[in-house]
């Protein structure tokens, strides 16, 4: 049994796993880490592995007092993985989008892999049908584009997640949720169209906080995955054991 852990920048969300197959899945917020891990820990005695993959400003430390009960894998850009990086700056590559390469590469071989995360940001991460990783697109999320209207200007006022009436908003609050709301699967849809244009044998993996609702509004069908990350946490971990 493993216990996956993915620190984002929001949120931190774990998964236990028994071989491929997720056990339970939990959320939580930074300041609760270590008492919700022991929590998961005492109901999943099995667990052999603790997995971690940390964008937040959660350091390896923060996971070493449970090394005592079981084996402590943080990952890092010294590991292995699965795909020929060609990033320009592979040191700087989140380990988030490294992770979700991972599992791409992983679960569907032989493919043109577009891997779109809609949380905190909005990231996209190809790989080539020969396994290059060739980077992708860093954009703000759903909630930060609401939260920064708000935080940058004198007169907007922060509002949280609406469906929008119509494109033509009618109102301050209409405009913005046509704006933020719109403008986010207006982006993802052009993504999608110049990607597709261009790779034939292409498979789109949507994930993160948003997802879900995004595969309802995207022009393009794509379904929704929000477990990708901790699931190829799982995988990269076994892939990493294998070939060490
Ligand atoms: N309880 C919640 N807290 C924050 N965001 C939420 C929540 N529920 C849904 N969301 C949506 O999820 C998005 C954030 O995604 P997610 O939770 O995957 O981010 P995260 O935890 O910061 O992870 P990452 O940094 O990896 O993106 C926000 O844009 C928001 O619209
Ligand atoms: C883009 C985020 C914030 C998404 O979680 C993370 O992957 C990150 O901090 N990346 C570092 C920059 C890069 O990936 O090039
Ligand atoms: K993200």
């Amino acid at each position: 049994m493993i216990l996956t852990v993915d620190v984002g920048n929001t949120r931190i969300k774990a998964a236990v796993f028994e071989e491929n197959n997720v056990l339970e899945n939990f959320v939580f917020e930074k300041n609760e880490l270590e008492k919700k891990i022991k929590k998961i820990l005492e109901k999943f005695q099995n667990c052999s592995d603790l997995v971690v993959a940390s964008v937040g400003n959660i350091e390896k430390e923060s996971f070493l007092t449970f090394e005592n009960r079981l084996n402590v894998h943080f990952f890092t850009h010294e590991d292995v993985f699965p795909f020929h990086n060609q990033y320009a700056t592979p040191k700087t590559l989140g380990i988030d989008r490294m992770i979700l390469a991972a599992g791409a590469t992983l679960q569907f071989p032989k493919k043109n892999r577009l891997v779109i995360d809609a949380g905190t940001c909005i990231t996209y991460d190809f790989i080539d049908e020969n396994d290059n990783y060739l980077g992708g697109a860093i954009s703000p999320g759903l909630r930060l584009r609401y939260e920064s209207l708000h935080q940058f200007t004198a007169k907007l006022p922060l509002l949280t997640f609406e469906e929008p009436e119509n494109y033509v908003g009618n109102s301050t609050k209409q405009a913005i949720h046509s704006g933020v709301v719109n403008g986010f699967v207006y982006e993802i849809d052009g993504f999608i169209d110049e990607y597709r244009a261009e790779f034939s044998n292409f498979i789109i993996i949507l994930t993160g906080g948003d997802a879900e609702f995004l595969a309802k509004r995207l022009k393009n069908t794509i379904f929704a995955n929000s477990n990708f990350l901790l699931e190829s946490l799982n995988q990269t971990f076994q892939y990493k054991i294998d070939n060490d």
